[in-house]
């Protein structure tokens, strides 16, 4: 059956951690929530596609194997990509599910496609040399460091959160499923891709093949919303708007910058890097590919509002 495509924009919403939780008992009451917000958009005639995070969640996929194989010599050594896969797959079905049962409730005529997408790295990279991607839960220093001895694994502190494991994370260059994607939004789905930045794939030889990294999911909304010449990019987080002095009795929300002085901002050293840089830097990567674009940066909560020029931080070429 071909669903209606809605009349209105067409925009790649990326959903922070706050949408999805840590845990999947968590995750399941989130995404009714979250649903709620995407429906609203589409409710105003807008093609979304829908990528999401999956730091806590490819972590938890990740321990789980690696603390069964250790444990009862019976389960498979599970190579990070497929726990990767695996995220995309759990969440894109929760997502999934939450949509079409918000979508079925309000009688809106469309369906959802979740997508298990491949990004292609470069395999030279940078990134590879100094993993810094952070996923699985939460720990203490101590309880990082012992981890860190037992697996070989490096942890970092997370923003003042934590610690946490890190991982590489390169720069997503090629959304392998570009045209499926493209293909399901222009047939009307509601479209669920890119998910966890896409399992980073790197060319061998005219092959894909896996590589033991995570993506940052800002970074590859960025691209796909880019290639799709999107009208918008939509990053959602737990914040309302992108600020200066955040955290001090001087902050001070922005409501909209240029890319020019989002790069002043950055220079000053003024968006956390690990959290609000990674996102402020995905808006300029698809603003200076495709300028005539508009990236937002808000909350879930505010995501129809932000829509409407209501509220969020809007980021514009000049
Ligand atoms: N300058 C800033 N303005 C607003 N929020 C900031 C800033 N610097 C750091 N942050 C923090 O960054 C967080 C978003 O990053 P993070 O939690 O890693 O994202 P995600 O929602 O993708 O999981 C915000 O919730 C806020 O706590
Ligand atoms: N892949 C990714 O960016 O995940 P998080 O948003 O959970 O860090």
């Amino acid at each position: 059956m071909a669903y209606q495509k809605g009349d209105g924009k067409s925009v790649v919403i990326a959903l922070g951690g706050n949408a999805l939780g840590n845990t999947p008992q968590e995750q399941l009451k989130l995404v009714e929530g979250t649903a709620v917000h995407i429906v609203d958009m589409i409710a105003e005639g807008i093609n979304v596609v829908v990528s999401h995070g999956n730091g806590p969640q490819v972590g938890m996929i990740n321990n789980a194997f690696d603390y069964a194989h250790d444990h009862d010599g019976k389960t498979p050594d599970m190579p990070f990509p497929e726990c990767g896969a695996m995220s995309q797959g759990y969440i894109g079905y929760q997502l999934s599910q939450a949509i079409l049962n918000e979508l079925k409730r309000r009688s809106i005529m469309r369906s959802t496609a979740s997508v298990i997408t491949q990004t292609v790295v470069y395999p030279d990279d940078p990134a590879f040399a100094d993993p810094t991607k952070p996923v699985g839960p939460f720990l203490t220093e101590e309880e990082a460091q012992k981890r860190a001895a037992e697996t070989g694994a490096t942890y970092k502190e997370d923003a003042g959160r934590g610690w946490r494991m890190v991982v590489a994370s390169p720069k997503p260059q090629r959304i392998v499923e570009f045209d499926a994607i493209k293909d399901l939004m222009d047939d009307g789905y509601v479209v669920i891709a890119a998910g966890g930045g896409g399992v980073p794939v790197i060319e061998r030889n005219d092959s894909y093949e896996g590589v033991p990294a995570v993506i940052d999911k800002d970074r590859s909304s960025a691209k796909l919303a880019a290639d799709f010449k999107a009208d918008m990019l939509v990053i959602l987080t737990a914040v309302e708007k992108v600020a200066i002095n955040f955290n001090t009795p001087d902050q001070k929300s922005i409501d909209t910058m240029t890319i020019a002085e989002a790069n002043k901002y950055i220079e000053e050293g003024q968006f956390a890097p690990g959290s609000m840089l990674p996102k402020v830097q995905a808006c300029i990567e698809y603003l200076e590919a495709y300028p005539q674009g508009k990236a937002l940066i808000t909350s879930l909560e505010c995501a129809a509002a932000g829509l409407k020029g209501e509220t969020g931080t809007v980021i514009t070429a000049d």
